[in-house]
């Protein structure tokens, strides 16, 4: 197994004004460079796991907690904000929420991370420049933030992220405001970064994504851990639909062949082997 970069004991969480805990003693790791994807239903608690990961819990939002959530071995209540956003880079669901409002242009916007590092202005317009370039955003780079579209606006918060080359990222449904090609332009960058040693963790809905990308899953239900395990294990599991979330068809197609077909084969989750699953199946 290999390092642990970020670990979750037993943690329960409890917003001020609300009755119920939105998490609930809830325990998992994440292996450095491997690629977390977490699953569930509406309210599961999968955005505020997101806060607890990137510090916004317990620093910003007020609540009772108990339990630890470590990033690189350090429990996130002993570090800063400033000191976390270093490690973890976070892009919102909503992108809005994610303009520092304070910046005249998107170039701005993109360098605003940097400011307090002492990076040398000359550096920072390298990175600025590259960041766009890969974003697709180098056209607006002298636009204000806040006369964007929703996609631009979500391509400059991935920027923002991206630009502080933080070891693990946390996305938190962050390709809402675009486009399918769009968003799959994003996930590509992302699974990049990823093969390049980066740990993703991601909240995702859609499930074929999630069968593709993830090494490991996690699925909330109603703030609780419900499984945790490999896709296949929790894609194949005929009880995970009791759990408030969909599964990919492929493994609606395969889990038919191999009843109607009577093979040996494995549940499958992903496009290829599915295909694969076909022909033989079929005899071809
Ligand atoms: N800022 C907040 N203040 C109070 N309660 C909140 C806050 N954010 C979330 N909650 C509550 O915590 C619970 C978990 O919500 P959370 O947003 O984490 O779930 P989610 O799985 O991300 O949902 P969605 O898929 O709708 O984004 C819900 O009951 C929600 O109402």
């Amino acid at each position: 197994m290999g390092k642990i970069v970020l670990e979750v004991r037993d943690f329960s969480f409890k917003y001020r004004q609300t009755k119920r805990r939105a998490l609930k003693n809830v325990s998992f790791q994440v292996e450095k460079g491997s690629f977390f994807c977490v699953i569930g239903a509406n309210g599961s608690g999968k955005s505020t796991l997101c806060n607890a990961l990137t510090g916004l819990v317990p620093h910003y939002f007020m609540g009772r907690s108990s339990g630890e959530v470590l990033v690189e071995g350090t429990p996130v209540h002993e570090s800063s904000v400033a000191e976390l956003s270093s490690k973890v880079g976070f892009v919102f669901q909503n992108p809005f929420n994610q303009l520092s409002y304070t910046a005249g242009t998107v170039a701005e916007e993109l360098a605003y991370g940097l400011g307090n590092r002492g990076i040398p202005r000359e550096k920072m317009f390298e990175k600025v420049e590259y960041v766009a370039k890969l974003m697709r955003i180098d056209h607006i780079l002298s636009k204000n933030p806040l006369e964007l579209s929703g996609g631009q606006v979500q391509r400059v918060a991935f920027g923002s992220a991206f630009i502080m080359e933080p070891e693990i990222l946390v996305l938190d449904e962050c390709t809402t405001q675009l486009d399918p090609a769009g968003s799959e332009e994003i996930f590509d960058i992302v699974k990049r970064l990823n093969q390049k040693g980066i740990t993703v963790v991601m909240v995702d809905h859609d499930m074929e994504r999630v069968a593709r990308y993830a090494d490991k899953i996690l699925v909330l239900d109603q703030g609780k851990a419900a499984f945790v395990g490999k896709p296949k294990s929790i894609f194949g599991d005929p009880l995970i639909e009791n759990h408030g979330i969909g599964i990919p068809d492929y493994v609606k197609l395969s889990r038919a062949m191999k009843q109607r077909y009577d093979t040996v084969s494995d549940i499958e989750i992903t496009e290829e082997p599915t295909i694969k699953l076909a022909k033989e199946v079929l005899g071809r």
